[in-house]
């Protein structure tokens, strides 16, 4: 089933507003603060990860979603494992299908998925060491961005996303070519592959093959269309960590749409923290009067609320502060 919008313009080639941060230049971590504020997200450049391990697990996903429906559905579940269409358990509904997976170390509940491929090992493989490689990453990223906001130590950020129990998310989304964008029968409108939300924890990191259909959702309400780049990842901040910032760095509004004639292939690693650590905004993040805008919550909280609301909610609204 799909979900039907007005037409959106992709962007000329090169005219994209969407900062890009070389990471390589430690200099970058002034841009990387700035992206965090004004977009809450950003392309990384020069950012380390092999791209054989990206193309390995790029072809395994492609090799799972070529299997037939009735192979793919023998490792459906919830919250991990294969589904279609349906997003979530409260009525979404997109063009895609997708795996989601535990992408804590060892986690034996991926253990069935790649059960159903050729070479089982090949794709375990590949999968930890492309989370491996891409949770390095996201910590240098969030160490330049505590750098960049002056706060000490270095790993304030980092440290959330890297201990031993941290709740991690790794996801394969595949959006086939979708026929029913077609000029003549519905006038070119266009279907919502995975319809807008922001993610609920502190950082998200996607690459995706080089078919568009992401965009992201300005504070003005404009969706702009973000332009694929397979060698590139892109970050997004997520509610976690506009609270952690006292809302200083928005979580971002995003959604991808189907497209008529390609596939787009995209893996998403959500960076979140232990089930119970405390969220709420650093300290040494406030100024001397200011008040915290936000509830404080564990992350246990925060996500049984997030996986009991729909996509669009604003998730975070439960746990604004009031103010006389
Ligand atoms: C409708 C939903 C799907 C989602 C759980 C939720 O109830 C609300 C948040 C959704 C989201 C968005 C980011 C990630 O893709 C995701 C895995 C997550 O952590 O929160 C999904 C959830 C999902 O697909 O189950
Ligand atoms: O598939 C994409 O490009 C983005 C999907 C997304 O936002 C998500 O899975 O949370
Ligand atoms: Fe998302």
């Amino acid at each position: 089933m799909a979900v039907l919008s007005k037409p959106v313009s992709e962007p000329k080639p090169g005219s994209s507003p969407i900062p890009v941060i070389d990471i390589s230049d430690p200099e970058s971590k002034h841009a990387l603060v700035k992206a965090c504020e004004d977009f809450g997200f950003f392309k990384v450049i020069n950012h380390g990860v092999p791209s054989e391990l990206v193309s390995v697990l790029e072809y395994e996903a492609v090799e799972f979603f070529s299997l037939p429906k009735s192979e793919k559905t023998q490792v459906a579940g919830y919250p991990f494992g294969y589904g279609n269409s349906k997003i979530g358990r409260n009525g979404d509904v997109g063009w895609v299908e997708y795996l989601l997976m535990n992408a804590t170390l060892d986690s034996a509940s991926n253990s069935l998925i790649p059960s159903l491929l050729k070479n089982p090992q090949t794709f375990r493989n590949a999968l930890e060491e492309y989370t491996i490689s891409v949770r390095k990453m996201t910590c240098e990223v969030l160490e330049m961005i505590t750098d960049g906001l002056g706060i000490k130590p270095r790993n304030t950020l980092s440290k959330l996303v890297s201990d031993q129990n941290t709740d991690s998310i790794f996801r394969l989304n595949h959006y086939p070519p979708c026929p029913l964008i077609n000029k003549k029968t519905n006038g070119g409108k266009n279907v919502i592959g995975f319809g807008e939300h922001t993610d609920p924890q502190i950082i998200s990191v996607l690459r995706s093959n080089n078919t568009c259909g992401l965009q992201i959702n300005l504070t003005d309400g404009c969706w702009i269309s973000v332009p694929a780049d397979h060698s590139s990842f892109f970050f997004n901040v997520g509610d976690s960590l506009q609270v952690l910032t006292n809302g200083r760095f928005k979580s971002v509004k995003h959604r991808v749409l189907a497209n008529s004639r390609k596939s787009r292939v995209s893996m998403i690693y959500f960076a979140g923290p232990s089930l119970t650590q405390r969220i709420a905004p650093l300290t040494c993040l406030l100024d001397n009067e200011e008040e915290s805008l936000y509830q404080e919550f564990t992350w246990s909280e925060y996500k049984n609320s997030a996986y009991n609301s729909r996509l669009s909610d604003n998730r975070l609204q439960h746990f604004e502060r009031k103010t006389i």
